[in-house]
């Protein structure tokens, strides 16, 4: 989430450079509990200190991969679309296109990536369902999101503080497409921050109503009414503005659809309040349009409805706010029941219209509609597109404090009636308590509710949150409202169970729409997209999205194709947000043709005219595949779809997927760590920082905090999560000295007695100082905030760190491993599932479909379809048998390869999960991609199973122990 949400959680690894013979890394060498003498905990072993061998290995893997047969097309195509023979020299013929311009030099890493499905990819540029990671966005998605591979993508939470990634590589580099002259016009109007050059800016542009510009006019926010006024709402992802200084202001105003008030509370600083939002616009956010509708006939429809909910009623309200004349399927049938009070699953395709279903009843119900997004540039997208009859806000990390207690008191005033916000800032205990005290919810509404669930192809431990007994607990919600366009059967199972919704109560419209027509070609020459591209239909059309996994591999993609004189720009999580914005909405405005992007571009995009989508590498799972191909032809127009597949991606997707794994003994350790104070009983805040330790247990961080989240909301509560801080402060004294200070000040008294001074600066730990004077850590920074004001103090935090408080110690931590270290396995296995799945019902399309029943050459619209309803169904048996073949089962090599590699290496600590994953390249926090793609068994195993590797790994590891012991 989303990263990329690229989801962009998950930044993955390259092929090996085979050929490549660079010494590998030496590290130090640390003792860890052995293999031999702790039975329980089999897989941590150690090298004994011994010099270091250099590798001699003569030993070369004769594996290199079969030339794959490409698929031979066996009936003349009946579609509409005429489709190009991939790979195919008469299609070269037919396009003209033998060699193609600017077209890299075999060697270099981009021709490996742009002409061959061979292709080494940058370890730090894989894109993880993310779509929400850093939902927020991890959810590119991420996520980057996305995600780390849990989703994410995701794409990681991300602070907007935080420090990035240890690793170099991880870095997300933006690599600028320099092509064609279209292109670099376009660059110069885009210019190095994003802005709009001078020479567009004279050029009279045509804004649309709900444009989020950069440079747009700010006004300043009124007061709102159900009226047309519509409402802004600024955002500030630079910090500038003021502090927080929000206190009791003037209650103002009646609306009419306000709920219960109270008294309005000071909401949490942003520092408290790191939430894992992607980064966001510093924009204006405008509402729709209004259409042209007086309040009182609005107050008289709405009246009716109360009291006739009747299909007349909700049509005419319909047409009053929106302008349509009916209801799609699902619509009314999801409005009417949520207005009943009934909690209800809702599952519409994409670009169905699920907004609709909270938006109307957000005008009938009496208080507060609360939308759950995973995304900011969602968030700020559905607001945007709320009708202005209908009054909403935002609430996100990335605004103000001004900012946020301006919406604060809008809610307060009853001023608005549809709030945005995050699944993070149920984290806040002062944004819990507003609902607590005061304000009644008449519906909670979960977009995306795929992401509450850990069978998901997105999961957000955040999500979990949401769970209804939790909800229950902390605030009165009468009705919910879960929405997915991508949910199978035991993932809409497990979204209704947690949040206790009926099983009457499910709306379920699944269907992939019948105007997206789905291509799939083998595909292992990467010029083949360049084929697609300039042949029909596609080399008519003016919208069109590519998409790919991996960051860098969109910059080169689309470099590729503006080398070839087609316009092109990439899109991913690793690009400021505002240019990406930009790009959007360029995209938006037909003024870009062709977007390259990760699953980072898409989310909220409600372009309806877009005609094609082209899959350069296979998503990750049927549900991202459903998700993207949906962006195509919303206006209902005949659209392209085309997957080009290969076994290369196949094998690294499957091979990332085993990025968030962990074993018993490591999850053992950190629960130790977990509950290591001995402060529990007295409710002291505990910390862990993020970034060390990650490092440390060789976790990444969204897995670290999907057990933490476990720990909190499972069978049994032994902590609390609280909203994570910086943890380390630096302070400087500017005006009174230090110790005169400390007269005055028990805080400052507390922090110079428990500082380190370094160059003229206390450093101190946030959650000791506060523990320490007993003040909440968010007191603590409000009162540093304070002298900071007067001239005192300034200061600098950093270390983002997961906070919280131990409720219980658990009795026995060996149980308590073993089930979270399975709950890991099993979404491991799962997350493995959806990847064969998509690749069988692709392969199955490519190699065996008989072209009957509609299908035709590489158009597959109809088998595809079956498979994906079957999928969706939960009827997997069909999808099974053909990825088992595909994945190589042994290697006569593997375990001396392991042997020569743990030679070369005897200073390092390694548990067989860490050799694994080096030989399928994948990387982790304490192994990461800078360091270890040096060496030539980087990636070397990725068509080999994991655990066959694992094993061997294993078994070698004892060997090597066993004779250096
Ligand atoms: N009843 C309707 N008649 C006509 N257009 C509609 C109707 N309902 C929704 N729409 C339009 O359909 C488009 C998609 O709606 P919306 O963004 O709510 O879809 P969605 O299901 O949330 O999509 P996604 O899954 O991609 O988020 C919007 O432009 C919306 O105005």
């Amino acid at each position: 989430m989303d990263s990329d949400s690229d989801s962009d959680a998950s930044h993955i690894s390259a092929t090996p450079p085979r050929n490549s013979n660079p010494d590998p890394p030496k590290h130090t060498f640390r003792v860890s509990p052995s293999l031999k003498s702790n039975p329980k905990s089999k897989s941590t072993l150690r090298n004994p200190r011994k010099p270091n061998p250099k590798s001699k290995s003569t030993l070369r893997n004769p594996r290199e991969p079969e030339p794959k047969s490409e698929p031979k097309p066996s009936n003349p195509p009946p579609e509409v679309f005429p489709s190009v023979e991939l790979s195919n020299p008469h299609a070269l013929s037919v396009v003209n296109i033998r060699q193609p311009a600017g077209l890299p030099n075999r060697s270099s890493s981009f021709s490996r990536l742009v002409m061959s499905r061979r292709s080494s990819f940058d370890p730090s540029e894989f894109q993880n369902g993310g779509k929400f990671t850093a939902c927020d966005e991890s959810i590119d998605s991420s996520a980057d999101g996305r995600s780390s591979l849990n989703g994410p993508p995701k794409p990681m939470n991300v602070h907007p503080n935080q420090i990035g990634p240890e690793a170099p590589a991880e870095q997300p580099k933006r690599r600028e497409c320099g092509g064609d002259g279209k292109n670099r016009s376009f660059d110069e109007a885009i210019g190095t921050n994003g802005m709009i050059s001078s020479r567009e800016k004279v050029k009279p542009k045509r804004v649309h109503p709900n444009w989020i510009g950069f440079d747009a006019p700010v006004e300043p926010p009124k007061r709102l009414k159900c009226s047309r006024e519509g409402n802004f709402v600024r955002l500030n992802i630079n910090g500038r503005g003021r502090r927080f200084t929000f206190m009791n202001r003037k209650r103002r105003s009646s609306f009419s659809y306000r709920g219960r008030r109270s008294r309005p509370r000071p909401v949490a600083r942003k520092s408290d309040t790191p939430e894992g939002e992607d980064s966001v616009l510093d924009s204006p956010v405008e509402q729709r349009k209004s259409t042209n509708c007086s309040n009182q006939l609005l107050d008289e429809t709405v009246m009716a409805i109360r009291e006739d909910p009747s299909d007349e009623n909700f049509q005419k309200l319909l047409k009053l706010t929106h302008g349509y004349n009916s209801f799609r399927e699902g619509q009314l049938e999801a409005i009417r029941r949520v207005v009943l009070g009934e909690s209800t699953m809702l599952i519409l395709p994409t670009g169905a219209g699920k907004s609709l279903c909270y938006e109307l009843p957000a005008l009938i119900l009496p208080g507060v509609t609360l939308v759950v997004s995973p995304l900011v540039a969602l968030m700020i997208d559905q607001l945007r597109k709320l009708p202005s009859l209908i009054p909403g806000g935002l609430l996100s990390s990335a605004q103000t404090n001004d900012e946020a207690s301006e919406t604060l008191q809008k809610l307060h005033e009853g001023n608005i009636k549809v709030l945005f916000v995050s699944p993070e800032r149920f984290l806040n205990a002062e944004f819990l308590s507003i609902f607590v005290d005061g304000l009644s919810i008449s519906l909670l509404v979960i977009d995306e509710a795929h992401c509450i669930s850990e069978w998901s192809h997105n999961f957000r431990p955040s999500y979990l949150r949401l769970k209804t007994s939790i909800l229950r607990t902390k605030l009165t919600v009468q009705c919910i409202l879960a929405m997915t366009a991508t949910a199978t059967t035991k993932t809409f199972h497990d979204i209704m169970c947690s949040l206790e919704i009926q099983q009457r109560n499910l709306i379920r419209v699944c269907h992939v729409r019948d105007n997206l027509q789905l291509f799939v070609t083998w595909s292992e020459n990467r010029q083949d997209l360049l084929l697609l591209m300039k042949a029909s239909p596609l080399v008519d059309m003016h919208s069109i999205i590519v998409y790919c996994k991996f960051q860098t591999e969109t910059d080169l993609v689309s470099k590729y194709l503006c080398d070839n004189n087609i316009s092109a720009k990439a899109y991913h999580s690793g690009i400021p947000a505002k240019n990406r914005s930009r790009i959007q909405e360029l995209f938006c405005s037909n003024k870009i043709r062709v977007v390259v992007a990760t699953v980072a571009f898409g989310m909220g995009l409600d372009k309806s005219d877009v005609q094609a989508v082209i899959h350069y590498c296979m998503p990750e799972s049927l549900e991202e595949y459903v998700q993207e191909t949906g962006r195509a032809g919303r206006d209902g127009k005949l659209s392209y779809c085309h997957l080009l597949l290969d076994t290369t991606t196949y094998y690294k997707l499957r091979s990332l997927s085993y990025s968030d794994g962990v074993d018993e003994y490591t999850i053992g350790k950190f629960l130790s760590q977990v509950f290591s104070s001995d402060d529990h009983l007295t409710g002291q805040v505990c910390s862990l920082v993020k970034e060390s330790i990650s490092r440390k247990f060789d976790m990444k961080e969204q897995v670290l905090l999907t057990i933490l989240t476990q720990l909190e909301i499972g069978d049994e509560q032994y902590l609390v999560l609280l909203p994570q801080l910086n943890v380390t402060c630096s302070l400087y004294f500017h005006k009174t000295s230090p110790s005169l200070l400390s007269d005055k000040d028990i805080l400052i008294a507390s922090i110079v007695k428990k500082s380190e001074v370094k160059d003229g600066h206390y450093d101190f730990d946030i959650p000791t100082i506060s523990n320490n004077v007993r003040m909440k850590p968010a007191d603590l920074l409000n009162r540093l905030q304070h002298l900071k004001s007067l001239g005192e103090v300034t200061y600098e935090l950093k270390d983002p760190a997961f906070c919280y408080t131990i409720v219980k110690k658990p009795d026995d931590f060996c149980s308590l491993s073993v089930d979270l270290t399975k709950r890991l396995s099993q979404v491991e296995n799962c997350k493995i599932q959806k990847i064969d799945a998509m690749f069988s019902v692709a392969w199955s399309a490519v190699k065996e479909c008989k072209c009957i029943n509609g299908c035709s050459n590489s158009l597959h619209s109809a088998c595809i379809q079956r498979k994906i309803l079957d999928y969706f169904d939960g009827r997997h048996d069909l999808l099974d048998n053909i990825v088992s073949l595909k994945m190589t089962r042994s290697s006569p090599f593997l375990r001396a390869d392991i042997k020569v590699f743990l030679q070369s290496n005897s200073y390092t600590n390694f548990t067989p999960r860490a050799v694994a994953r080096i030989m399928h390249g994948i990387p982790s926090p304490a192994y990461p991609s800078s360091t270890w793609s040096k060496s030539h068994f980087w990636g070397r195993y990725v068509e080999l199973d994991f655990a066959v590797v694992m094993e061997a790994a294993k078994v070698e590891l004892l060997n090597f122990v066993g004779k250096h012991d």
